[in-house]
C-alpha cells in the first residue's frame, strides 16, 4: 500500500471520502441545471453526479488522500452511471487522489481476470494497452479462494492494491463472519489468508498489497485483527453515518500512525443538509467536515510518520 501510505503521510490525513452519490444528495439548484439541460433522463442524473462529484474532489483533494466511489451508486444509473464512475475515477487521479473503487467483486478465476482488467489492469484491443477503469484500488470478496484473488495479484502494478472484505461493518456481519472454524473465526481465518496473498508484496512501511476491509462498527475485532495481521492495511467504513467514532477505529492503527485509513461517505457528502442550508455551498461544507474528520481521529492515533 506504499502510494496510498505516502498520500495519508503527506496529508497527515488518514480519511478517505466515500463518493456514494444519490440525487437526494444533491442540492437542487445544481440538479436543476442537468435536468434542464438533459431532460428527467438518466443522462441528465449521471451528469449531475459528475458535476456534484468534481465539486466534491477539487473541495478535498489538497487534504484528503483517497476517495472510494462505490460502483453500486453509479450502476443504478445504468451505463451512464458507469460513465461517470469512470470519469470520476480519472478526474480523482488527475487531482492526485488515491481512487479505491469499491465494487466487492469476486468469481471464478477466468472472470475475476475479467473484473482484474475492468478495474486495476489495462485492456488489449487489438494489441494496443488501455485502462477500463484504471483505479489504485478494488474492494472484493475473499470467498471464493485464491483462486478468486490471484488474477488480481497478476494484474497490479506495485502502486495498487485489493481491501478483501475481512470482517463488515454491517449489523448482519456475524452471522457468518463470527462462526467458529476450529478455534478461529470465519473473520480471521479470512484475515490470515489476506496476510498470506500479501507476503510477496510487503512495502518499506511493513504493509502489503493484499488490505483487508475491517468495520469500524466492530472496534473489538478491529483491535484483534491488528495485532493478528501486522503487514495488512484496513479500510475502515462504518465511521459516522452508521455510528463509528474516533475511539473505535482507534484499535486499526500501528504506533506510527500508520495502518489504516477510514471512510466517511454519507456524513460527508449530506453535511450541507445538516446545516439546513439550500446546498450552495456543499462542497466547502464537505471540506469541513472532511478536516473534522481528520482532527477527529488524529486525535486517538500515535502521530502519523513515514
Ligand atoms: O467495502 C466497503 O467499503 C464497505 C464494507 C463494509 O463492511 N461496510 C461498508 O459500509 N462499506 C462501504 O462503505 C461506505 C459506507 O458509507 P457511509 O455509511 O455512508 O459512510 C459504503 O460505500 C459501503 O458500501
Amino acid at each position: 500500500m506504499k502510494k496510498l501510505i505516502e498520500k495519508i503521510i503527506q496529508t497527515k490525513n488518514p480519511t478517505v471520502v466515500g463518493l456514494d452519490p444519490t440525487l437526494d444528495y444533491i442540492p437542487q439548484y445544481l440538479k436543476q441545471k442537468y435536468f434542464e439541460e438533459y431532460g428527467y433522463t438518466l443522462k441528465g442524473a449521471a451528469k449531475a453526479y459528475y458535476a456534484f462529484n468534481k465539486k466534491i474532489i477539487n473541495a478535498i483533494c489538497d487534504i484528503v488522500p483517497a476517495v472510494k466511489p462505490q460502483c453500486a451508486y453509479y450502476e443504478a444509473l445504468g451505463w451512464q452511471g458507469m460513465k461517470t464512475l469512470a470519469k470520476t475515477i480519472q478526474y480523482a487521479r488527475s487531482k492526485g487522489m488515491y481512487v479505491i473503487t469499491d465494487g466487492k467483486r469476486n468469481d471464478i478465476g477466468s472472470t475475476m481476470q475479467a473484473y482484474a482488467t475492468a478495474h486495476l489492469g489495462q485492456i488489449s484491443v487489438d494489441g494496443v494497452q488501455t485502462p477500463a477503469f484504471g483505479a489504485d484500488a478494488l474492494t472484493v470478496n475473499g470467498y471464493l479462494g485464491t483462486d478468486g484473488i490471484s488474477p488480481l495479484l497478476s494484474v497490479m502494478n506495485e502502486d495498487q492494491g485489493i481491501f478483501v472484505l475481512v470482517k463488515t461493518s454491517n449489523p448482519s456481519s456475524g452471522e457468518l463472519q463470527d462462526q467458529k472454524i476450529g478455534e478461529n473465526s470465519v473473520y480471521a481465518v479470512m484475515g490470515d489468508m489476506c496476510e498470506k496473498w500479501g507476503e510477496g508484496s510487503i512495502d518499506p512501511y511493513g504493509y502489503s498489497q493484499v488490505g483487508a476491509v475491517v468495520g469500524a462498527t466492530y472496534p473489538q475485532q478491529l483491535g484483534e485483527l491488528r495485532r493478528r495481521l501486522p503487514h495488512t492495511f484496513f479500510l475502515v467504513p462504518g465511521y459516522g453515518a452508521q455510528g463509528g467514532g474516533a475511539k473505535d477505529v482507534a484499535g486499526a492503527f500501528d504506533e506510527n500512525g500508520l495502518g489504516g485509513i477510514v471512510n466517511s461517505s454519507r456524513a460527508i457528502l449530506t453535511a450541507w443538509k445538516k446545516e439546513g442550508s439550500d446546498g450552495v455551498d456543499f462542497a466547502e461544507t464537505a471540506r469541513r467536515e472532511a478536516l473534522r474528520m481528520k482532527e477527529d481521529i488524529i486525535s486517538v492515533i500515535a502521530p502519523i510518520k513515514g
